[in-house]
């Protein structure tokens, strides 16, 4: 019975209602960058496999689920810098509802198509110069990817081979397990500060459940960006990487996650994350709000115009 309600219902939610035994397999969610642009040796691989089927419609998402091992591909690829567009948001919360109905699927390993790039978070572009009725259609989407990707039942393991701020790294704490490229001159963390704007609550909430309250406290007041190594020491990243062996790593690592009994897992997962996604799901429609007109505001604006011409410059 518990099997019949996780693969009917949708993501975590459902899962802690039942206590009792699941027999059936669970989910999990490797999440990846692909396309042609940008081929990854173990996305190469991975579609060698006979039993593998591409999935996502998208250009700026490629969804591969292997049926024999139950584990998915997802690979952002949406150049030049895996900005979360709207519409690549739209496709990221369709995508892992998919994954979530499908039976067959236990696990997701999330990743890039970009060489350095895991994700540069929001686009901000979709928060300048737009009407107050396209920041809440934005806002929504941020939402809804966020509450499908850190409410799903499935593991989720991100294969992190490149820089991760803001929103990325969002994507990244909100995986079950968080593997890093080893290479210094990639970054992650929370930078919204520095942008003159201010992560949200349930920003917060995700970096406190995975790093604690002290340096979370200490990353989002700073905006503070860590390197692969000092993202291990502080708890923000499980494990450090070679490079060119992350998305194999990532797999070996879901396999582990997939020994566990899947009912087990996802209720206690359940468990950890009900709190959080029920804070978000109480103040909905006035986080919408609080955003749009946050964001609006000229200050605001001037800000964001600032940093992106300051992104716009040559780098030193
Ligand atoms: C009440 C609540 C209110 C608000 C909450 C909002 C929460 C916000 C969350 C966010 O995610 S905000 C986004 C934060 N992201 C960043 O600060 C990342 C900025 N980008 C970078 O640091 C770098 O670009 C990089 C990702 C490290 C990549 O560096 P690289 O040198 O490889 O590329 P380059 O800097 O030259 O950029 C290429 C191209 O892409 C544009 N770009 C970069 N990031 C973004 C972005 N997040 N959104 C839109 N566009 C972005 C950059 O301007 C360049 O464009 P150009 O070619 O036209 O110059």
């Amino acid at each position: 019975m518990a099997a019949l309600l996780l693969r009917t219902s949708r993501g975590l939610g459902a899962c802690l209602r039942v206590a009792t035994g699941c027999p059936s397999p669970s989910s999990c969610v490797v999440a990846a960058w692909s396309s042609a642009r940008w081929p990854r040796e173990g996305a190469v691989a991975w579609r060698t496999h006979a039993q593998v089927r591409h999935y996502s419609s998208s250009d700026k998402l490629s969804i591969d689920m292997d049926d024999k091992t139950g584990v998915a591909v997802l690979k952002l690829s949406n150049p030049p810098v895996n900005s979360l567009s709207l519409e690549l948001l739209t496709e990221l919360a369709i995508g892992l509802d998919k994954l979530e109905m499908n039976p067959s699927c236990r696990g997701v390993i999330m990743t890039s198509a970009h060489p350095h790039i895991f994700s540069a978070g929001l686009d901000v572009s979709e928060m300048m110069g737009k009407p107050t009725e396209h920041y809440r259609e934005f806002w929504r989407a941020v939402q809804e990817m966020w509450l499908k990707l850190y409410g799903s039942s499935l593991v989720t393991i991100a294969a992190i081979n490149g820089s991760s701020p803001a929103g990325g790294c969002l994507m990244a704490m909100c995986c079950d397990y968080r593997l890093m490229a080893d290479n210094p001159k990639y970054s992650i963390g929370l930078n919204e500060t520095k942008l003159g704007i201010v992560a949200p609550f349930w920003f917060r909430d995700t970096m406190m459940g995975v790093v604690g309250t002290r340096v979370t406290e200490r990353s989002l007041q700073l905006g503070l960006m860590y390197s692969p190594a000092e993202a291990v020491h502080v708890g923000l990243v499980d494990r450090t990487v070679p490079e060119e062996t992350v998305f194999e790593e990532a797999r070996t690592e879901m396999a582990r996650w997939l020994k566990i009994p899947d009912h087990a897992r996802q209720i206690t997962k359940s468990m950890m994350r009900k709190t959080t996604i029920d804070h978000l799901l109480a103040q909905r429609d006035s986080d919408i709000s609080n955003f749009a007109n946050f964001i609006s505001k000229d200050s605001i604006q001037k800000s964001l115009t600032a940093y992106m011409q300051a992104l716009r410059q040559p780098k030193k």
